[in-house]
């Protein structure tokens, strides 16, 4: 007898995993490994992928195995500065808080990633991360720099306020993020005190501030997407068509990881 129903043999390919690394918070006498809501929802319902949460006060015994676990790494914004004697400076900021569990998972996270050709995605301090992770060197108070602007919130304000886009971009002509944006200017919000002074290794610009600060590069060297910006594009991404486009990219590079069959 004709069985009418074809069995589909073609199989869905599985969502890709993503590493997020956790930040440390104390509340009420006890640490916690935190990670906002905001970095989370855009890398699952726009990015199309499943986060992986990483404590990062455990240290790096186990680097390699969760890096076996995933097809991409995300490093998010925190309020914590890295450790500038990570990159061969004395503390200009000793009131502002530091994560040293963080920078100390982190660095070497990037590299091994790296090492094994993951996409990368970086927004602030993960941007500041990846430079480091690399040998950037970072201004540690672009406020008190001549000739840079203020790129700090005002945390009095209502955080949509924070939030706001505040000042434009330039994208480097023809790059293929002045294509992906199908602009060669976006307005972007900001929330940083530091930024980037030095480049690391293989690191090329890709935006830059009103002010000439660098507000995203990427690794051209690299096979594998390997991009940071300095704004925040996880801020309701989904009612950001900027945002939209970066998380959906982000996305696909993982996807090609999957489709490349790398675990
Ligand atoms: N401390 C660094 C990085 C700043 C940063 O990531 N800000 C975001 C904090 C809140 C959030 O996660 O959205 C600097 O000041 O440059």
């Amino acid at each position: 007898m004709s069985n009418n129903n074809t069995v589909n043999t073609a199989k869905t390919p599985r969502k890709p995993v993503v590493l997020m690394s956790m930040g440390s918070q104390e509340r009420k006498g006890h640490d916690y490994q935190v990670m906002t809501h905001k970095y989370i929802v855009p890398l699952v319902e726009i990015s199309g992928c499943v986060p992986l949460l990483a404590p990062t006060c455990c240290g790096t015994d186990d680097l390699e195995q969760y890096l076996d676990m995933v097809d991409g790494v995300y490093l998010t914004g925190a309020g914590s500065n890295i450790d500038p004697s990570l990159y061969g400076q004395e503390n200009l900021t000793p009131g502002k808080s530091q994560d040293r569990d963080r920078d100390l998972f982190d660095l070497p996270l990037i590299r091994a990633a790296i090492a094994r050709g993951l996409p990368i995605f970086g927004i602030c301090r993960g941007m500041q991360e990846i430079n480091v992770a690399l040998g950037g060197d970072m201004h540690q108070k672009v406020y008190a720099e001549p000739g840079f602007d203020d790129h700090r919130e005002d945390t009095d304000e209502p955080v949509e306020v924070q939030y706001a886009q505040v000042h434009a971009v330039r994208l480097v002509p023809d790059s293929w993020l002045a294509k992906l944006m199908g602009s060669e200017e976006i307005r972007v919000n900001s929330l940083h005190g530091q930024g980037i002074k030095t480049l690391g290794k293989g690191l090329e610009a890709l935006a830059y501030a009103e002010d000439g600060l660098v507000e995203a590069f990427h690794a051209p060297a690299l096979p594998q997407f390997t991009f940071a910006v300095q704004w925040h594009p996880e801020w309701r991404a989904a009612s950001n068509p900027d945002s939209v486009k970066i998380f959906q990219a982000f996305g696909d590079a993982c996807r090609q990881r999957v489709a490349q069959g790398a675990r």
